[in-house]
């Protein structure tokens, strides 16, 4: 028999029917409901909005290839089940996974092979495609979790040969994942991130795109690093500094002192000895400099880095066409000059401010961006030829000068007030006269104000501009001047895809029909950082 609660006037079983709601009441009751409502979806998009990466940003590209690996269904499907954060891994688990691809920064990409698994990736360096691994889980993101490799337990040795692998610290540094790579596999993989990031970012049809040109590898491929900045920290509180004084007067080197870089995701330096991208006269300058700090630890109240830069030894006097005299030293005063050929050009830069950091693959570099734009103008006596040639981000006037001597009138814009004193500095240590070359500080959509007298027709721009890419008055700019060439040089292929798209939508957009447009003539990658996972890029875009 039904007990009371069971038994009621809806019938055995069924539950009371709720006395019915005024009009108000049920206003009321929906009005808070839609509130809760609203409430509980701004929550879970102030999560999400936290998760979602900006365009172009390290997570961004991150999660590109994260989507391509799970596929836009399997992405959805989590988001419609609002289960895009819900990890199977556990923060600190040690899980083995299989390697399904490698990221553009150079993380394989791994997925458990367990089933009922949900599509989930876990981002583990130091291993390859087709290799399975151990690794441990320190942090979950949205579809995708961050792990430190522990161990390849099943190698790929289509990839790997650990023997290939000179750096002590291999794998314990955050930085060189690359170096159990052949070095013909190495910029293959680089070529592939410059084929995604123009899938990726630029938002061209693939027609657009021309085919990605095999990256141009570097000459070193170690002890190439012309720059280093080891760091270290400051004496801890506990530490009485007098105690410290006496024990390093004494040639001690207390324990928590370590001089070097960063563990592999973690924000804790370890010791080095050496670093095997790092220049001959750097690595031989390293321990002295690491000795001094031991000896002074007790004067530091924070941590500080060192600045290591090879240069050539200034004390001689500077000329472009006598190397009999040239030497290499290190140099780690950030406020000294730095000197530095490339090709048959003499260049001089504040120690603190930017240049390329690997001297062996500049003339190849600088000469593939004077041959890629004399290419495309292959009869000498062409009266279309380019005569005017605007450097714009110049840093000291790396590609001003050596692209000089195709030009007849050479401008450079630079925002740093140094970098600027030294361009103009080294176009007179070229012999190039300041008739024919002049840079100015500022912004670089500043130059447009500058070069009214350039035939646009007839000038060719050189961009070259800092990871973050061009800002939008810069390219609006760009568009109206519409420079006949401009070959963009990038160190963030990603924001190059972007900035190189929008160039090419935008005139595809403005004169249709009219027959001016920007096309994309070659891309190509260049390998200024060997054994690490980063690639340059240079694209060469013209108006027709
Ligand atoms: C990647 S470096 C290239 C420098 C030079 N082309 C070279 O290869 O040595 C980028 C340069 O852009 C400069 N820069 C950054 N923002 C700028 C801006 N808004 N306008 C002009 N120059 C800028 C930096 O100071 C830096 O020298």
């Amino acid at each position: 028999m039904a007990s009371p609660a069971e038994f009621n006037e809806n019938g055995p079983g069924k539950r009371p029917r709720p006395p019915s709601l005024s009009p108000e009441q049920r206003e009321e009751k929906q009005s808070k409901r839609a509130k809760s409502i609203a409430k509980a979806t701004a929550k879970r998009l102030k999560k999400q909005r936290g998760h979602i990466p900006e365009a172009c940003s390290p997570e961004d590209v991150r999660w590109k290839d994260i989507t391509s690996l799970l596929g836009q269904d399997a992405i959805q499907k989590a988001i419609e089940d609002g289960t895009e954060f819900d990890s199977p891994f556990p923060f600190k688990s040690e899980v083995e996974l299989e390697v399904k691809a490698i990221s553009s920064h150079g993380d394989g990409l791994a997925q458990s092979d367990e089933e009922g698994i949900k599509p989930w990736v876990v981002v583990v360096p130091f291993c390859l495609p087709g290799e399975r691994v151990k690794c441990r889980v320190f942090k979950n993101d949205r579809m995708h979790s961050q792990a430190d490799f522990m161990q390849v337990i099943r190698p790929n040795p289509e990839f790997r040969d650990d023997e290939r692998v000179k750096c002590k610290y291999f794998a314990k540094c955050g930085g060189c994942q690359y170096q159990m790579l052949s070095y013909e596999t190495q910029l293959d993989f680089k070529r592939n991130v410059v084929v995604k990031a123009y899938k990726n970012y630029s938002d061209l049809p693939e027609a657009s795109i021309p085919e990605i040109q095999p990256t141009m590898g570097s000459p070193l491929q170690y002890e190439y690093r012309t720059k280093i900045t080891p760091h270290f920290q400051a004496p801890p509180s506990r530490v009485d500094r007098s105690t410290l004084e006496k024990e390093v007067e004494a040639g001690g080197k207390p324990d928590w002192l370590q001089i070097g870089f960063n563990i592999q995701s973690q924000n804790k330096v370890f010791d080095i000895e050496e670093c095997p991208i790092a220049t001959r006269v750097i690595n031989d300058a390293m321990p002295g400099i690491f000795q001094d700090v031991v000896k002074s630890i007790h004067t530091y109240k924070k941590g500080a880095t060192l600045l290591l830069r090879d240069s050539l030894d200034t004390s001689v006097d500077p000329d472009p066409k006598d190397t009999s005299k040239d030497k290499q030293i290190c140099i780690t005063s950030p406020h000294a000059t730095i000197r530095e050929r490339v090709g048959d050009f003499l260049f001089e830069y504040s120690a603190n401010s930017f240049f390329q950091n690997n001297n062996s693959i500049l003339p190849s570099l600088t000469s593939y961006v004077r041959d890629a734009v004399a290419a495309l103008y292959p009869d000498p006596n062409d009266p279309t030829r380019p005569t005017h040639l605007i450097d714009t981000y110049c840093g000291s006037g790396l590609f001003a000068i050596t692209l000089s001597p195709d030009y007849s009138t050479v401008a450079g814009i630079e925002i740093s007030a140094d970098s600027i004193l030294f361009a103009k500095h080294n176009a007179k240590l070229n012999n190039i006269s300041s008739e024919k070359m002049s840079f100015r500080k500022g912004d670089a959509a500043e130059i447009f104000k500058t070069v009214s007298e350039f035939p646009p027709d007839k000038t060719v721009m050189v961009i070259d501009p800092p990871r973050k890419g061009c800002d939008d008055p810069f390219i609006e700019q760009l568009l109206q001047f519409k420079p006949k060439v401009v070959a963009y040089v990038s160190c963030n292929v990603h924001t190059q895809a972007r900035d190189v798209g929008k160039m090419l939508r935008a005139t595809q957009d403005a004169v249709a029909g009219e027959g001016k447009k920007y096309v994309l003539e070659s891309l190509r990658g260049f390998d200024l950082f060997p054994q690490t996972a980063h690639v340059e890029s240079v694209a060469i875009l013209r108006l027709v």
